[in-house]
C-alpha cells in the first residue's frame, strides 16, 4: 500500500495541469480522446493480452500474431473505425507483424510509385485485405547499397511480360517483414533490363502465394529467415527469404509512375528526379521518428514511476529510506531522457508537417524541397533511433535488478526497438547522407547561394564562424537565443572544418572517405541543432493550461544543456563557448533537474499510457510494484511444478552419486 501512496503523493506535487499536458503531448484534444478510446478498447480485450508473450515458442508467438491481426481487423470493420482510429488500435496492440509492412510500406509504395490506373487496381484489394503485401528490397548481399541489388526484371516483348529472376545466392531477398509466411504479394525491387540495357532499380508488384491455399507460386521459393534477438520481441515478425526462378509477371505490374516500359520494350523516364524511387523509405523514416518518441516515453515512464517507488539507503532512526528518484545521479541520467522524449515528439510532429508539405509540392511538380526532406528524415531517423535504443537500455539499468526481468517490459522493448538503428537505413549510412548534403551546402556558400530550410543558418557563416557566446551566469543559459547561437555555431564550424580538411585531400571522394568519422559528428551536430530549434519554436507557441508552458520550457532547456554538456568537447574545440561557460551550463542543468523533480511522475502520466500498453509491472500507474512482481514470478512455466522436469533424469542421480561418493569416504 505504501507504494500506491507514494505515486499519489508524487502526483500531488505537480505544478502543472496534467490533462492539458496530455493535449500538448498528443497534439490536440481530439487526439487525446481518440488515443484514449483505442488504448482502452485494446486493453479490455482478452485477445490482445500480451503478458505471456515472452514465454511462447516461435510458432505459438507467430500464430498469436496472426490471431491478433485478424481480431484487430474484425474490430476495425465491426466498429467502422476511421483510418486514424485503426492506426492507433494497431499501435496499441503492440505486436510487430505483417500488417505493419502491409500498411506501412506495401500500400505507400503503390500509392507513391504506382500510376493512377495501378492504384485503382491494387489499392482496393490491399485495403480490404484481399491481398497481403510486403516490401521486398533488401537482399542477402546488399541492403544499404540499393544500387547494388542483383535481382533482375527482364522485359520479354514477345509475351509483354517481365521475367523476375534471382541470378545468385546473394540476390535472394532477405529480411522483408511479412514475407516469410504471411504475404501473398510483394513490391519487389529489381534491376530493369530491356532492349539489352540495364536501367537500374525499379519496383514491381509480384504475386508470391496462391490466393486459394497460400502455397508459393511456381518458380517462387520462400520461407522465414530464422529467430531474432531476444525472447518474444521481434520474433512475432516473419522476416523472409525469397528467390525467383524466371517468374513471369505482366508488364503492367511494373510500378510506372516515375518511368515506363512501352509495349515495344522502350524505356521512358518521366521528367522527375530518379530519387523519387526512394519515396517509400522517406515516408517510413519520418514515421520512425514519431515512433522513437513513443518507445522512449514508454521506457522513461517505467523508469520514472519505478524510481519514485523504489527506496534504497538513507533511513535515519528507522524512518523511511530515500526514493531512488531523489538521488542526483538518478536524476542526471533519467531527466535528460524524459526531456528527449518530449523533444523527439515535437520534432516528429514537425517532420510530419515537412513530409506533408514536400508531398504536396511534389504533386505540383516542385522538387525543390526533396533534398531537405531526405536530409531531415535520414538524419532525424538516425539520431532519434540511436538515442532511443541506448535510452531503453539506460532505463533498464535505472530500474536496477528488476529491470532485467521480462515482467519489467524493458528487455522486450529494447529487443523490439534496437533494429530500428538498422532497418530503413543503417544509421551511419544515413548520417553520411546528411554529411554529404552539408558538404555540398558549405561548398556553395562561397558562390553566394543562400541555403534554405534547416540549412538556412549556414547563410550566417561570417557571423557564426567568429561569434563568442555572451553567457556570463548560469541563468544566461536559460535564454533561448544563447542556446540557439551556440548550437548553430558548433554545427557550422564542425561542417566547415570537415570541408576544409576534405579540400586538402587528393580528391573530394577520398577526402570524404578519410574524414567520414568527423563527418558523422558534424551530421549529428546539425541534427541536434534541428531538434533544439524545433523544441524552442514549440515552446514559443501559445500553449494553454496552467504551468504547461513552463514545464515544457524547463524540459527544452534540459534537453539543450544536456546535449551541450555531453558534447562539451565539440563546443570547446570549435571555440563556440569557453570552459567557464561550459561549467555554467552544467550548473544550470543541475538547477533544472531540481525543477523537474516534483513534476517528474506527472510528466510521464501526460503520455497517457494504459498499463496494458506499458506492459510493465514496474511502470504500473498505481505504483503497487512489489505484489505485482511477486505474483508475476509464479506465472512462469518453470513454476508450474514444484519439482522441475528433469529432476529424476539429471538432478537426483547427480546428488545421489555425490552422496554415495561421500558415504564411501
Ligand atoms: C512500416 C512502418 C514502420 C513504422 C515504424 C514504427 C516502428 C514500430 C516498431 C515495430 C513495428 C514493426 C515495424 C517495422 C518496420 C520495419 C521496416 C523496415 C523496412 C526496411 O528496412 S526497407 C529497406 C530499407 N533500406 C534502406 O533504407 C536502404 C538504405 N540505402 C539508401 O537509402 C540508398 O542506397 C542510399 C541513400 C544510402 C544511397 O543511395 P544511392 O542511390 O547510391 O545514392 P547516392 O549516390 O548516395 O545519392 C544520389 C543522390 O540521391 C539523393 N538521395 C538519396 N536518397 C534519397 C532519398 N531518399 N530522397 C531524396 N534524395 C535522395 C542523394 O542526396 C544524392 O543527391 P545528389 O545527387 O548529391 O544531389
Ligand atoms: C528487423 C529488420 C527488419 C527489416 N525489414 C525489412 C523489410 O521489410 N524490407 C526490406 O527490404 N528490408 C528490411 N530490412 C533490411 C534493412 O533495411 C537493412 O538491413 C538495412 O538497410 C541495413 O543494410 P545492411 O543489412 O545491408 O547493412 P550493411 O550495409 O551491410 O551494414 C553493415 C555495416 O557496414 C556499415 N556500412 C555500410 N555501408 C557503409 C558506408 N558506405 N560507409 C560506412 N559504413 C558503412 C554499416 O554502418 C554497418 O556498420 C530489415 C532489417 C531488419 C534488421
Amino acid at each position: 500500500m505504501a507504494e500506491v501512496d507514494h505515486l499519489a503523493a508524487e502526483r500531488a506535487t505537480a505544478r502543472f495541469d496534467v490533462e492539458e499536458m496530455k493535449v500538448a503531448w498528443a497534439g490536440s484534444r481530439h487526439a487525446v480522446h481518440v488515443a484514449d478510446r483505442m488504448a482502452r478498447l485494446v486493453a479490455s480485450d482478452p485477445v490482445f493480452r500480451k503478458d505471456n508473450r515472452t514465454m511462447l515458442s516461435r510458432k505459438e508467438l507467430f500464430k498469436d500474431t496472426l490471431r491478433k491481426a485478424a481480431h484487430a481487423w474484425k474490430r476495425i470493420v465491426e466498429l467502422r473505425l476511421t483510418e486514424e482510429e485503426a492506426d492507433l488500435l494497431r499501435q496499441y496492440v503492440d505486436q510487430p507483424g505483417y500488417v505493419d509492412l502491409h500498411w506501412g510500406m506495401f500500400v505507400p509504395a503503390i500509392k507513391g510509385q504506382g500510376t493512377e490506373e495501378q492504384q485503382h487496381k491494387w489499392l482496393p484489394l490491399a485495403y480490404k485485405f484481399q491481398i497481403i503485401g510486403c516490401y521486398a528490397q533488401t537482399e542477402l548481399g546488399h541492403g544499404s547499397n540499393v544500387q547494388g541489388l542483383e535481382t533482375t526484371a527482364t522485359f520479354d516483348p514477345k509475351t509483354d511480360e517481365f521475367v523476375i529472376h534471382s541470378p545468385t545466392l546473394t540476390s535472394s531477398k532477405w529480411w522483408p517483414g511479412g514475407l516469410g509466411k504471411a504475404s501473398t504479394h510483394a513490391v519487389v525491387y529489381a534491376r530493369l533490363i530491356t532492349e539489352g540495357k540495364d536501367y537500374g532499380i525499379h519496383g514491381f508488384i509480384v504475386q508470391l502465394r496462391s490466393l486459394e491455399d497460400h502455397s508459393p507460386l511456381p518458380g517462387v521459393t520462400l520461407g522465414d529467415i530464422g529467430g531474432k534477438f531476444g525472447s518474444g520481441a521481434y520474433n512475432s515478425m516473419d522476416n523472409g527469404v525469397l528467390r525467383f526462378d524466371h517468374v513471369r509477371i505482366p508488364r503492367d505490374q511494373m510500378l510506372m509512375r516515375l518511368s515506363q516500359v512501352t509495349r515495344e520494350g522502350k524505356y521512358v523516364h518521366s521528367n522527375v528526379p530518379k530519387q523519387l524511387l526512394y519515396g517509400t523509405m522517406v515516408y517510413v523514416r519520418q514515421s520512425i521518428v514519431a515512433d522513437a518518441s513513443k518507445a522512449l516515453s514508454r521506457a522513461v515512464c517505467i523508469a520514472v514511476r519505478y524510481s519514485a517507488v523504489r527506496k534504497q539507503f538513507g533511513s535515519q532512526d528507522g524512518g523511511p529510506e530515500t526514493q531512488v528518484l531523489n538521488y542526483k545521479t538518478q536524476q542526471s541520467r533519467l531527466f535528460p531522457l524524459l526531456a528527449s522524449a518530449y523533444a523527439f515528439r515535437f520534432v516528429g510532429d514537425w517532420l510530419n508537417w515537412l513530409y506533408t508539405d514536400v508531398t504536396q509540392k511534389l504533386e505540383a511538380k516542385d522538387f525543390s524541397t526533396l533534398q531537405e526532406a531526405h536530409a531531415c528524415t535520414a538524419g532525424l531517423k538516425a539520431v532519434t533511433t540511436s538515442v532511443t535504443a541506448d535510452a531503453i537500455e539506460e532505463c533498464r539499468k535505472l530500474c536496477g535488478g528488476h529491470g532485467y526481468l521480462n515482467s519489467s517490459g524493458l528487455p522486450e522493448l529494447f529487443a523490439v526497438y534496437v533494429p530500428a538503428c538498422t532497418y530503413e537505413g543503417d544509421n551511419v549510412v544515413l548520417l553520411l547522407q546528411v554529411a554529404r548534403i552539408l558538404m555540398k551546402t558549405v561548398s556553395q556558400l562561397a558562390s553566394g547561394k543562400q541555403p534554405v530550410g534547416t540549412m538556412a543558418y549556414m547563410g550566417k557563416v561570417q557571423y557564426l564562424m567568429q561569434c563568442k557566446s555572451a553567457v556570463s551566469s548560469a541563468e544566461d543559459w536559460l535564454n533561448p537565443d544563447a542556446i540557439q547561437e551556440a548550437f548553430e555555431a558548433r554545427a557550422l564550424r564542425m561542417a566547415v572544418n570537415c570541408a576544409q580538411n576534405i579540400s586538402q585531400a587528393a580528391s573530394q571522394e577520398e577526402g570524404f572517405y578519410e574524414r567520414s568519422p568527423d563527418l558523422l559528428e558534424a551530421a549529428v551536430a546539425h541534427i541536434q541543432l534541428i531538434i533544439v530549434t524545433k523544441f524552442i519554436e514549440k515552446v514559443h507557441q501559445e500553449i494553454p493550461g496552467h504551468g504547461v508552458k513552463e514545464q515544457l520550457q524547463a524540459l527544452c532547456n534540459v534537453y539543450a544543456l544536456y546535449i551541450l554538456h555531453k558534447h562539451l568537447g565539440d563546443f570547446l574545440a570549435t571555440g563556440c563557448i569557453t570552459p567557464r561557460q561550459g561549467a555554467l551550463a552544467n550548473e544550470q542543468l543541475g538547477k533544472l533537474y531540481a525543477q523537474v523533480r516534483p513534476n517528474a511522475v506527472a510528466l510521464v502520466d501526460a503520455f497517457n499510457y494504459t498499463d496494458h500498453y506499458l506492459g510493465s509491472v514496474l511502470g504500473r500507474y498505481d505504483g503497487d510494484v512489489y505484489p505485482a512482481l511477486y505474483e508475476e514470478a509464479w506465472k512462469d512455466p518453470l513454476n508450474e511444478t514444484v519439482v522441475p522436469e528433469g529432476y529424476h533424469e539429471y538432478l537426483r542421480p547427480l546428488i545421489k552419486q555425490q552422496q554415495l561418493k561421500l558415504s564411501r569416504l
